[in-house]
């Protein structure tokens, strides 16, 4: 095991105060370097340089360095909003992720599901308009009924849900542009009989444009989770996501690594795919609150399929540690 001290003395000798969050796991050295202000060959000379600085430290057999030149993080450990925007429900929660494909969606709505296993009335609307899975997710593959003029959201698994995929043929492409998509979404919000919940959570779609911005503008949420995978690309488009919520005043409740690892049904070793622990590192370097990890499990991506969700125990955790977040 490398000498603590040691590290920081290199560290702080190639990076001054541009590194951040060092973590140190199986003699691997991670950390958060902030490039602010350089362009990309300064950029570059800087992580070669600490790379080269932390590989002399003896016991440090690989470093992992997240680049960024984000803003200053979301107000994470601010209070959370006390009440939404929308009447009746006393928390809006954004689960959004930096990248698409991480499992954004599959974390909604178990972590909806196992939310509402609390005891807590929960709402799950996706917004992920441009790929809206959960209706498969849920087993809902139904159109939602309009009554008195408002939409009213299906019920499954002690949940209740929308998504445009409940409004349209399943295989319609959908081609809309960033404000039909936003207003959409405020339909399925505003336009929607969501009755009296505690949390309605949020599935945006995946990613840090425009679209996402307005929507968490718009929106307001009580919070947010962010959603990433452990390897480094996903990472970076992580600390983006922190950042934008950090423009827009929303506070990260925390982060959720998915497909943290995988343990093989049938030998039972585990292997780390896309790495592991990448997510805590990124929490820890950001100041952002870590609410678990999720395995990559054939069981999850069955249930997904199947419309089961609600049996992964992980989620258990993560919703305690998210309704705390929420103050609920
Ligand atoms: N932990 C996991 N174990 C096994 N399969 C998973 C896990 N998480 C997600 N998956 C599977 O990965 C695929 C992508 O997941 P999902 O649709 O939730 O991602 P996403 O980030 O919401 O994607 P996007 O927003 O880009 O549409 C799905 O088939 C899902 O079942």
């Amino acid at each position: 095991m490398p000498d603590r001290d040691t590290l920081n003395a290199a560290l702080a000798a190639a990076a001054g105060t541009r590194a951040s969050g060092l973590v140190v796991r199986d003699g691997v050295a991670g950390l958060v370097l902030a490039v602010d202000g350089l362009d990309t060959a300064e950029a570059e000379r800087l992580r070669a340089a600490v790379e080269v600085a932390l590989r002399r430290v003896p016991g440090v057999t690989g470093v992992r360095i997240i680049m960024t030149a984000a803003k200053a993080a979301a107000p994470v450990g601010t209070a959370v909003r006390p009440d939404s925007a929308v009447p009746g429900v006393r928390r809006l929660l954004a689960v959004a992720s930096g990248k698409g494909g991480v499992g954004k969606s599959t974390v909604a709505a178990n972590l909806a599901v196992a939310l509402g296993k609390r005891g807590l009335k929960v709402g799950l609307l996706d917004a992920d308009i441009y790929g809206p899975s959960v209706p498969t997710l849920l087993g809902l593959p139904g159109r939602a009924q309009i009554e008195g003029g408002k939409l009213l959201p299906m019920a499954a698994h002690g949940i209740t849900a929308l998504s445009i995929g409940m409004m349209m043929a399943q295989d319609k492409a959908v081609i809309w542009r960033g404000p039909m998509a936003a207003s959409a979404m405020m339909q399925m919000i505003e336009q929607a009989n969501w009755g009296v919940l505690d949390v309605l959570v949020i599935d945006l779609p995946p990613g840090t444009g425009d679209i996402q911005l307005t929507m968490a503008q718009k929106l307001k949420p009580s919070g947010a989770v962010i959603v990433s995978t452990p390897q480094d690309l996903a990472l970076i488009d992580a600390r983006r996501a922190i950042a934008m919520f950090g423009e827009v005043g929303v506070p990260v409740i925390g982060l959720v690594e998915n497909m943290s690892m995988f343990v093989c049904p049938h030998c039972g070793e585990r292997s780390d795919i896309f790495g592991h622990g990448g997510a805590e590192d990124l929490g820890a370097g950001a100041g952002v609150p870590f609410l678990g990890a999720v395995p990559l499990t054939m069981a999850l991506r069955a249930a997904s399929d199947a419309g089961e969700p609600g049996a992964a125990p992980e989620f258990e955790g993560i919703a305690e540690r998210v309704s705390v977040g929420l103050g609920l």
